[in-house]
């Protein structure tokens, strides 16, 4: 049995760690010699000018600095795609997708990596790349970062093991992880996991934050003292190894001669970090009525015009329901706001049937959705008792922009083609002459 991982918590805290004693200088970032004869790198998350409160930066002390590798060269990509696509033309048809099925060949996080819609335009650092991730092998002689945005990890099957440059990361269903832009990793399958598949929003905008809690006060939601961040672990391997840049939406290559998992000691606040969602603090109404969905905002990426998110990661957690005299499931809808949904597991209270685990839907900017029909008429005609919904958690990445699916999420097996006719049956029920 390995030991668990040891953590630091807290939402984006001035954190500092270190594997050997004394391996952090004191008082300063950049002694004339580190300890150790280690190399001290910083690595920002923002502009340096940024304000104070959305300032992002750590330094890294290491056993050689980053720049210790070959020229990047071009390196073929088919599967990840990265916004503004060339084609196809945005499209307002409601979509659904079955789980992406598990691969039969030996397949990596790189290599299983499938892009299934993105939005805004990355090199503007606004919008999102949605991926879904299907892997039975672990990154070993190679090691990814994006320039394009932080990643935000959501698994559905197989806890992963998140082998980072600021220390290890395990995430199973439930729970999640967000790597910041820039940081070198490795996914590898935590111990006795065969295959793993996720979500992943690759965010190109502004690092997401808590969002402000208004007038719900000071306590509530996603708190922050439940994100935890890794502890400095490293290790000291020369050898042949690769590390692939997603860089302004193309993947580049470039050789090291040794792991770049060298970081003995780091400080600062911009490290990656995980969060179970089990603790998310769920909000809802003890009256009437369905409450909008932005009161199970996790976490916010700010776009340029307040109050409109560049993304919101939202989730539907396990939860009583006990409003009275009130269509309980979400409403019909159409909304200025891009909606990408998934299912970490359990059922989906707007959709009796074909919302699977591992699968997902996508309603663009004022398309029209909702429960469907079988649900409508269930929740239309149940008795309203307080009721527990157990086993649940979905999740919606919103955006101001639209989604563009890619062609290959259109073209694949595994869209559902049929999925508006889940509202087909739906039939006026008009009665004039009564209320
Ligand atoms: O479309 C969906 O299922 C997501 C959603 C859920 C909800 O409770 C209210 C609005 C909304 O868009
Ligand atoms: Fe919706």
């Amino acid at each position: 049995m390995t030991a668990p991982l040891l953590y630091q918590n807290g939402f984006r805290n001035h954190f500092a760690t270190e594997a050997l004693p004394g391996a952090l200088p004191e008082g300063q970032n950049s002694p004339q010699k580190c300890a150790y004869g280690l190399y001290a790198e910083q690595l920002t998350g923002s502009a340096f000018t940024a304000p104070r409160h959305q300032n992002l930066r750590s330094w890294l002390y290491r056993i050689r600095p980053s720049v210790v590798q070959s020229a990047y060269q071009p390196l073929e990509n088919r599967q990840v795609h990265t916004s503004p696509l060339d084609k196809p033309a945005a499209d307002p048809n409601q979509m659904r997708w079955d789980p992406a099925p598990l691969p039969n060949e030996p397949t990596d996080f790189i290599d299983g990596l499938l892009t299934i819609a993105v939005n805004g335009d990355a090199g503007a650092q606004t919008g999102v790349g949605v991926h879904v991730y299907t892997l039975n092998q672990d990154m070993t002689e190679r090691f990814f970062y994006s320039a394009d945005g932080e990643m935000l990890f959501v698994p559905q099957l197989g806890a992963l093991r998140l082998r980072t440059e600021f220390g290890e990361i395990e995430i199973d269903n439930g729970e999640i992880a967000v790597i910041p832009r820039g940081v070198k990793f490795q996914v590898c399958r935590a111990a006795g996991v065969d295959a793993a598949r996720g979500y992943i929003c690759e965010n190109y905008g502004s690092p997401m934050e808590l969002p402000g809690l208004g007038p719900i006060g000071a306590n509530g939601l996603a708190n922050p003292r439940d994100f935890q961040s890794p502890l400095a672990t490293y290790e000291d391997v020369e050898g042949d190894f690769s590390l692939v840049a997603k860089f302004s939406g193309r993947f580049w290559e470039t050789r090291l001669n040794h792991s770049p998992l060298d970081v003995v000691a780091w400080h600062g606040n911009y490290a990656p970090y995980k969060y179970d969602l089990a603790n998310f603090n769920t909000i809802n109404t003890v009256s009437f009525d369905h409450p909008d969905p932005s009161i199970f905002t996790v976490l916010t990426s700010a776009s340029d015009t307040p109050g409109m998110a560049n993304l919101d990661f939202v989730v539907f957690p396990p939860r009583w329901m006990v409003a009275e005299n009130t269509f309980r499931p979400p409403w019909f809808h159409r909304n200025l706001m891009s909606e990408f949904m998934g299912l970490v597991h359990g059922e989906y209270d707007a959709k009796a049937e074909g919302f699977l685990p591992g699968g997902a839907s996508l309603h663009n900017c004022m398309s029209p959705h909702g429960p469907d029909a079988e649900t409508f008429d269930k929740a239309s005609n149940a008795e309203l008792k307080p009721q527990y919904l157990g086993d649940t958690l979905a999740f919606m990445f919103e955006s101001r922009y639209v989604y563009h699916p890619t062609e290959a999420a259109l073209a694949t097996d595994f869209r559902q083609r049929d999925y508006v006719d889940v509202w087909s049956t739906l039939r006026s029920n008009f009665t004039p002459d009564k209320t």
